[in-house]
């Protein structure tokens, strides 16, 4: 069982029958081979990009979903990780070269010959499919071990949001604690770091679009302090306050209100993704030798880390469980800022076949 993005751009049920799904519709299993049965996948805003071709590139069908937490049901004869029964995990990419430098250094993420974990081409020439589907099966070494200490569904949402904030802390120096970050945009990705940033020892600012979240996020994610991105007395008070801003938004927005919060050697590291050109006046950068940077996603190894960070802290994500007859309203909920903060589907606890039924009856 399958959810496939059709033309409609909405979310279809396409029945398969176990068989057909491990030796038809998935790839047949080959020694460095672990097949996933899928327990619970997350719903990032990166799938609405995809789902909606954001960013141009988009084929259909389509199977989204790359937050998967699973249950090891099969290995090739080659993989001495894993074995049946194992809780795993597998995020965005689930292929690289090896061999080029970001391969050598264990930053396969900026691989260059990297496969996406769907809408891309599997080495076999067969489109990769995500998480929205009863089973995957994914080559050992993108698979990483769910920790003990962590429910399934509480993983989901680490292995795309957790690690895409953890990486870019680590990587650009900025763990040691006391730093003053901002968190601009607090949907899935970035209540991850306000909660990654807060363990880490930081004075963390959420820097909104509305005062909605503020409550909550001072009260139950633990930020220091919440601005509203259009308060300009607000956002003037708080200029050169920050060290680094994690930068989440998923749609066009100017960075000199942000460049403007930055202290002298202060990074902005833009997540979103974003298919128009951004712009800032050289100025805001030069002026204060800030940096504006980007980074994507972590490593597996990153990933392992993140999962292990988040047991010794005692982190959680803060999610909403929905079956999958609920993913069309899902994604327009989280189109329309309407989560807190993460959607994550129970794939294996969804009575498919009736909630695909209920699906269509609604959506004709
Ligand atoms: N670089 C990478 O490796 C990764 C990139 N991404 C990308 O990061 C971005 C954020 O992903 P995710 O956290 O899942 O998204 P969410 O939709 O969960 O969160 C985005 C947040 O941005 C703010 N926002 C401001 N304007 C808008 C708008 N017009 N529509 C929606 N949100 C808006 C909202 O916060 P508020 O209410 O506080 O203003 C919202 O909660 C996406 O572009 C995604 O593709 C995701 C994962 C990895
Ligand atoms: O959600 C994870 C993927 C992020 C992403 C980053 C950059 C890009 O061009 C994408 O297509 C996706
Ligand atoms: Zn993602
Ligand atoms: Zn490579």
């Amino acid at each position: 069982m399958v959810l496939v993005f059709g033309k409609k751009k909405k979310l279809t049920l396409v029945s398969f029958s176990y068989g057909m799904c491990c030796g038809g519709d998935n790839r047949n299993t080959g020694p460095e081979d672990v097949v996933v049965k899928v327990l619970y996948c997350g719903i990032c805003h990166t799938d609405i990009h995809q789902a909606k071709n954001h960013l141009g590139a988009s084929k259909y069908p389509m199977v989204p979903g790359h937050e998967v937490v699973g249950e090891v049901v099969e290995v090739g004869p080659e993989v001495a990780k894993y074995g049946v029964g194992d809780v795993v995990g597998v995020g965005v990419i689930v292929g690289c070269c090896r061999e080029c430098s970001p391969c050598k250094a264990n930053v396969e993420q900026y691989c260059n010959k990297k496969i996406w974990s769907y809408n891309d081409v599997y080495t076999d020439g067969r489109p990769t499919q995500g998480g929205f589907a009863s089973t995957m099966v994914v080559d050992q070494k993108f698979v990483v071990k769910i920790p003990a200490g962590l429910a399934p569904e509480q993983a989901a949402p680490l292995l795309c949001a957790g690690v895409t904030v953890y990486s870019p802390l680590k990587h650009f120096g900025l763990t040691t604690p006391g730093l003053r970050g901002g968190i601009l945009g607090l949907g899935g990705v970035g209540h991850m770091g306000v909660k990654v940033a807060k363990a880490m020892g930081h004075h963390v600012t959420v820097i909104s679009s509305s005062s909605k979240k503020r409550a909550e996020a001072m009260d139950h994610l633990g930020a220091d302090a919440y601005l509203v991105s259009s308060d300009a007395a607000a956002m003037a008070a708080a200029a050169d306050s920050l060290d680094y801003i994690i930068d989440t938004v998923p749609v066009h927005h100017p960075l000199e209100p942000y460049l403007a919060l930055l202290k002298l050697d202060g990074k902005l590291v833009l997540l979103g993704v974003i298919g128009e050109p951004l712009s800032f006046v050289s100025p805001m950068v030069m002026l204060g030798r800030k940096a504006i940077t980007g980074s994507f996603i972590g490593s597996i190894d990153e990933t392992a880390e993140v999962l292990q960070f988040c047991v010794d802290k005692g982190l959680t994500s803060q999610i909403e469980v929905v079956k999958m007859g609920y993913v069309n309203e899902a994604l327009e909920r989280l189109e329309r800022n309407d989560v807190r903060y993460r959607f994550v589907v129970d794939v294996a606890g969804s009575n498919v076949e009736a909630e695909a039924a209920a699906a269509d009856a609604a959506s004709n």
